[in-house]
């Protein structure tokens, strides 16, 4: 079949010359119960590819200057393609830990780095008891494509530690987490020029702050950039502003452009905006609570939560600080007396929006015809298997895909590398200047208007007022994310009419990313 590309003006038709081949161990995955978590992010990959292979030779076949001919030109761009299969370097670990009673126990730890079509690699770390070597190589790849989709000059990685944080004492942690970091430098996978790590599951700003101290009290104390060694810090140890909610601020603002795009909305049945869209998440951890929070501020209902060790139900919506105040006084979710306990499976229940927001593969070929939800909202990273995501397409469900939908993390960990690059906060040399210039804007304005009329005063307005006194880093980085989030969903969007795509923007997503990557490769020289 021809590839039909609509451009502004007119239609252009592409024939289908080249017919990128999704590999043969991967044509059954869509039929697949339990598929391997890096083959399911490759068959996603793959099947962009199939869409947009015939694309990217034309391009350069015809770009002028060009003097490859065409099978050369065929060749080296399915070597390129095909070159986004492998991970780049995996590193797996183990050491001993002394625990608090006095025995000892081997500890396994990874960092995947899928992709060094640009470096830093970028990448979090994540403590859970099902860390392997499959889950971090996919994870890291997804960290490929994710900086790629938000235009961040990062390759990707993540690192795993196969524990069970909850089963550690803190000096158990920080051992664990100090000694990885060792390992980690020996071997090179870590530095503020080749591979910056970031929280992910089971981790957060302590891990970051120790890991960061680790690096700079050993070989770090020589390199004035120590601080952008990892992402996600403290404020007090070099962090950002932002950061720590910047995953769920980053899905809040990307659900709420594909929510306001009509066109979609009344193909799904839904009215346009966030206000009383019935949500239903799964995971109340970072992910889950900072997104429930900015989804609950616009008005959205979330009717249901789900736990690892229960779930919640309440139809009139459930108030996010206030289940956050109960977790931190019982330390879980159960026992909340504003919601009922649910005892079915959430993920099923009618709702407008399923927010996977905790683990990969939960949406599987298992339950994908069970789901009710008109948009999942991947805020995880991973946990709809490709047997689910078709079944979903079919059914007409609107998927927005993890590695564009929790790009925000990320992102702000980007502007917190650069603060530290700079060795200055956002705004630092500018607020007071730009704040004296638009005072000075008003007064010539009002000096100008007195020349024609006596009694006028020109004062700024309380949203000016507020906007001049607010303009500190916070509001600087939820800016850039702001705007970082609306561009990549608007380009995905329209990469989705562009290639005629139905609802599958994971494929546009995967298109947009992947073009940047080759790009970059074939720019660079392969
Ligand atoms: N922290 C970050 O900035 C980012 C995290 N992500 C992804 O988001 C997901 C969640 O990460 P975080 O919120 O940081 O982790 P977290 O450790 O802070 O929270 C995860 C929560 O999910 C719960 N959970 C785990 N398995 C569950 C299950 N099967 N059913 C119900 N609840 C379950 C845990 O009890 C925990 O409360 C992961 O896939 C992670 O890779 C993606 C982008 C950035
Ligand atoms: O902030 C970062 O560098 C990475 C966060 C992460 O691990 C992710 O987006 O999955």
């Amino acid at each position: 079949m021809p590839l039909l590309l609509s451009t502004y003006k007119s239609l252009v038709v592409i024939p289908r010359r080249y017919k990128h081949k999704i590999p043969d161990r991967l044509k059954d995955i869509t039929k697949s119960a339990n598929p391997k978590f890096f083959d399911s992010v490759e068959y996603y990959v793959h099947k962009a590819c199939a869409v947009l292979e015939d694309k990217l030779i034309l391009d350069i076949l015809h770009k002028k200057g060009n003097k490859m001919n065409e099978c050369e030109v065929k060749t080296m761009v399915q070597a390129i393609l095909y070159s986004l299969e492998h991970c780049a370097l995996v590193l797996e670990v183990t050491f001993p830990l002394k625990r608090d009673n006095g025995k000892y126990e081997m500890i396994k730890g990874y960092r995947a780095q899928h992709s060094k079509h640009m470096e830093p690699c970028k990448g979090g770390l994540r403590f859970s008891a099902d860390v392997n070597s499959d889950e971090v190589r996919a994870l890291s790849a997804l960290m490929t494509y994710k900086c790629a989709c938000v235009g961040l000059p990062f390759g990707g990685s993540k690192s795993g530690i196969k524990i069970d944080p909850r089963a550690y004492s803190v000096p158990e942690l920080e051992r664990i987490t100090r000694r990885f970091t060792l390992e980690l430098m020996k071997k090179n996978f870590i530095g503020p020029n080749c591979d910056v790590p970031a929280p992910d599951a089971g981790t957060g700003e302590r891990e970051m702050a120790w890991l960061a101290d680790t690096y700079w009290k050993t070989v770090g104390y020589k390199d004035i950039n120590y601080f952008a060694v990892t992402t996600g810090k403290p404020i007090a140890f070099g962090g950002i502003h932002g950061r720590t909610p910047a995953t769920g601020k980053g899905i809040y603002y990307g659900l709420d452009f594909f929510v306001n795009q009509e066109k979609y909305m009344k193909k799904l049945g839904l009215s346009t905006g966030l206000k009383d869209k019935r949500i239903i998440i799964q995971g109340f951890g970072n992910v889950g609570k900072n997104s429930m929070r900015y989804l609950h501020r616009a008005g959205a209902k979330v009717i249901g939560v789900q736990e690892r060790d229960g779930s919640l139900f309440n139809e009139q919506g459930i108030n996010p600080d206030d289940l956050e105040n109960h977790l931190v006084k019982t330390g879980s979710v159960k026992g909340y007396s504003k919601a009922s306990k649910f005892d079915g499976d959430l993920l099923t229940h009618d709702c407008d929006i399923l927010l996977p927001a905790a683990t990969e593969m939960v949406l599987t070929l298992k339950n994908a015809d069970k789901i009710k939800a008109k948009i999942i909202a991947e805020g995880a990273n991973g946990p709809t298997s490709p047997a689910a995501d078709a079944i979903l397409q079919k059914k007409g469900v609107l998927i927005i895909p993890d590695f564009y939908l929790n790009a925000g993390g990320v992102t702000v960990s980007y502007f917190e590398w650069i603060k530290n690059l700079n060795h200055v906060s956002f705004g630092r040399l500018s607020l007071q200047y730009s704040n004296d210039t638009n005072r000075h804007m008003l007064q010539s304005i009002e000096d100008s208007l007195k020349q024609k009329m006596s009694d006028i005063s020109i004062e700024p307005n309380e949203a000016f007022c507020n906007r001049m006194k607010l303009a500190g880093e916070e509001n600087i980085v939820h800016a850039g994310l702001h705007f970082t989030m609306e561009k990549t969903a608007q380009r995905i969007k329209d990469i989705v009419d562009k290639y005629n795509l139905g609802l599958d923007f994971r494929s546009a997503a995967y298109i947009h990313s992947v073009t940047r990557i080759f790009n970059s490769i074939h720019t660079a020289g392969f």
